[in-house]
């Protein structure tokens, strides 16, 4: 960074800084290693010349991004690939930032992404040590996604109408599209990328359907790359963001497929046809509880982006007038504007210490169900539901909040928080959709409600109902324990409401389904209020256990972030906190004080803090957020690349404009 101009108001910001930033970037990586391997990483793909778009991605048509897209990611993945014969990779991917190259390299979705995320997943936990010895061998020929969601349903799996109907005499299934609403809808990668596909269908037996099961799928020939014979392949359309993930569509006209290609690590299909029925259901979880864990610690990473570019245009940013006749001071100095963009930066800590904590549960419990043991399963796909839910709608709003901050510029594409907003957006619908996701943990609410009330014993991360359904109201207490059991009186609070509801429901003579459909506004919002108990105290304790490994500068600006956490939300939630703990009026004021006090705490270290997250230039893609604040410069740099800036006069003038003009002399 020696050789760069850097705006004098970052300058000044950095140096006031009462923490040092490179102990937080070893913090947030996971250690000083993993830094060292990511820059060496980062370096490594992003000083290749051949990534760099000369015309930016806005300016090219729908078609043209998607090629500029498969370009750029197969330059990527065989830089990866070759570095990864080099050398091995790091032992746990998830802790470091190294896994999010690919956003420095295509702005928005890499239409390979499926293969990663969910292609090669969905082999390893669902198809057999055969079918993974073969099929992971011939990986690197396959281009794969994941195929669930058809035109007419997405979250009603049984919904699906694609069949695979086995035919005994030649050892096969037939996979059909019967109807339009069958036509699988939305896969990432699946349009003009993929040749091969993991589809969800209805086995069919002998005349029996034995339910969803999962199948892999050619879809085009490995040469030419046309579409087998029986597939209708193709795109979706431009959609709100996503726009290079290659979102396709996809139709089976009685495709023949062998009987290996079911995944058979769960449920088999025998030669002759016998079904053999998964010791457990349950088993198939795997795959959808996975990429729910992954998604908090996603979402961070986007949120750190989005934050990272506000906060320093923040500091460059003059407007206004604090004091009349004085200068025009920085935005973040406005007291509003710091309360719009510190909770950004907190809530990406949040979600990812949580996510990470998640993740190490997520791990525990799959090395139990190796052994046999399924008991935590339930437990842990609650908790991934809501969380997923409640962090996807959260990082959403936060998103949309850092551009609100950024005043108009903030809408300009070259910010790149309107990307941000429509990749951080669509996880609150994809993997379970947000109502949906709240309505699974419910279930488990619902259920360790009862328990509570027969006096059983419950999983950890829902024992405190015991504790707060007997009283009606908490005493109050204003500390981070207090809050946070506070949060889990709401939450106790919440569920028993919900649970009163759907049971007077059942009492008046409504059948369970539709009295849990009547209580089900309720049921949702005891479910949010669980995911906020969980993220509120994970946070906490986990920020306070970190704090013991760092130093003592840091660890104040960690626990200012996780106090800060908890103040924002108490005071957000004031009207619950109001209904279910004895806070006061005048309780509620000392939070608002120290709230404010928190606000100016922090304001020293807020480029400092984004500086930690530690993303480069050419990943945060920023005329607004680039390290050394030139925000006007690229804005104008950008703005002359435009086609539109190529010529003084447009045709259309003299086609459409100068007739008109001529017509109104007239
Ligand atoms: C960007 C993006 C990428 C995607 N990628 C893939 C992919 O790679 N592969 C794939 O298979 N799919 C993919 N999807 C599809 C995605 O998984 C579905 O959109 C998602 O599961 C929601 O299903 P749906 O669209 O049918 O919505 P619906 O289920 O129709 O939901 C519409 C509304 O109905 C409500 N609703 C539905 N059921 C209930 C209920 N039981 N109780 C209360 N309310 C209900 C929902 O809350 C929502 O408000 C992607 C979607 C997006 C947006």
């Amino acid at each position: 960074m020696k050789d760069i101009k850097v705006n004098q108001d970052l300058i000044r910001e950095r140096k006031k800084c009462s923490f040092n930033v490179e102990e937080l970037i070893h913090l947030i990586d996971g250690g000083e290693q993993n830094t060292l391997e990511r820059k060496e990483i980062e370096e490594y793909i992003l000083s290749n010349k051949d990534l760099r778009d000369v015309v930016p991605e806005e300016y090219l048509s729908h078609k043209e991004r998607y090629e500029n897209a498969v370009r750029k990611a197969c330059i990527l993945y065989s830089l990866l690939l070759r570095r990864s014969m080099e050398r091995s990779p790091s032992p746990d991917f998830r802790i470091s930032n190294n896994y999010k190259i690919t956003t420095g390299v295509i702005k928005d979705i890499s239409p390979f992404l499926l293969h990663f995320v969910m292609f090669l997943p969905t082999i390893v936990s669902q198809a057999s040590s055969e079918q993974q010895l073969e099929w992971l061998q011939k990986a690197p020929q396959m281009i794969g996604t994941y195929a669930q969601t058809e035109l007419g349903h997405g979250t009603f799996l049984r919904g699906l109408e694609t069949t695979a109907t086995y035919d005994p005499d030649t050892e096969e299934f037939i996979i059909h599209s019967p109807t339009l609403t069958s036509y699988k809808w939305w896969p990432g990668g699946l349009a003009q990328t993929a040749n091969h596909c993991i589809i969800m269908a209805q086995l069919h037996i002998k005349g029996k359907n034995h339910g969803i099961h999962p199948f892999l799928v050619q879809i085009r020939d490995m040469e030419t790359h046309m579409p087998m014979p029986g597939i209708k392949v193709g795109e979706i359309g431009p959609k709100l963001g996503f726009q290079t993930a290659n979102n396709g569509f996809l139709g089976f006209d009685n495709y023949r497929i062998p009987r290996t290609n079911m995944l058979m690590k769960n449920s088999q299909v025998l030669k002759d046809g016998t079904y053999v029925k998964a010791k457990n259901n349950k088993l198939t979880y795997g795959t959808m509880v996975y990429i729910r864990v992954t998604i908090l610690t996603d979402v961070a990473y986007e949120l750190s982006k989005a934050v990272t570019i506000a906060v320093r245009y923040a500091a460059v940013r003059h407007q206004s007038q604090l004091k009349p006749g004085e200068p025009e001071p920085q935005i973040l100095d406005y007291v509003t504007q710091q309360h719009k963009l510190f909770i950004s930066i907190a809530t990406s800590h949040a979600f990812r210490t949580v996510g990470l904590w998640l993740w190490n549960t997520y791990n525990q419990v799959v090395a139990d169900m190796g052994k046999g043991n399924m008991d935590q399963l339930p437990e842990l796909h609650a908790l991934a539901c809501c969380l997923k839910a409640v962090c996807s709608r959260d990082a959403t709003a936060c998103v949309e909040q850092c551009r609100f901050a950024c005043g108009g510029h903030g809408y300009m594409v070259s910010s790149n928080l309107p990307t941000i907003y429509g990749i951080v957006t669509a996880t609150v619908t994809y993997e379970g959709e947000y109502t949906v996701m709240l309505l699974q943990t419910a279930r488990y609410l619902v259920k360790a409600y009862k328990q509570t009330t027969e006096g059983k014993l419950l999983t950890p991360t829902v024992s405190y109902l015991a504790k707060f359904l007997k009283n009606s109201k908490i005493t109050w207490e204003n500390t981070p324990k207090g809050i946070i059991e506070s949060f889990q009186a709401v939450a106790a609070g919440k569920t028993k409401e919900a649970c009163e509801s759907l049971f007077q429901h059942m009492n008046s003579g409504k059948a369970y389904e539709d009295a849990w459909n009547l209580a089900s506004v309720q049921l949702v919002n005891a479910s949010e209020a669980h995911a906020r108990a969980v993220l509120c105290e994970m946070f906490w304790k986990e920020t306070q256990r970190l704090s013991s490994s760092v130093s003592n500068d840091l660890a104040s600006v960690l626990e200012q972030l996780a106090e800060l956490y908890l103040k924002y939300w108490a005071l957000e939630k004031r009207g619950d906190m109001l209904m279910y703990s004895a806070i006061s009026k005048k309780d509620v004021a000392t939070l608002q004080k120290r709230y404010e006090e928190l606000l100016a705490l922090i304001r020293p270290n807020a480029v400092g803090l984004v500086d930690g997250f530690d993303i480069r230039d050419e990943i945060l893609c920023s005329t607004l957020g680039a390290y050394d604040g030139r925000v006007y410069e690229r804005l104008m740099e950008q703005a002359m690349k435009s086609p539109l800036n190529s010529e003084p006069v447009n045709q259309s003038f003299h086609k459409y404009i100068k007739p008109l003009l001529a017509k109104a002399k007239i």
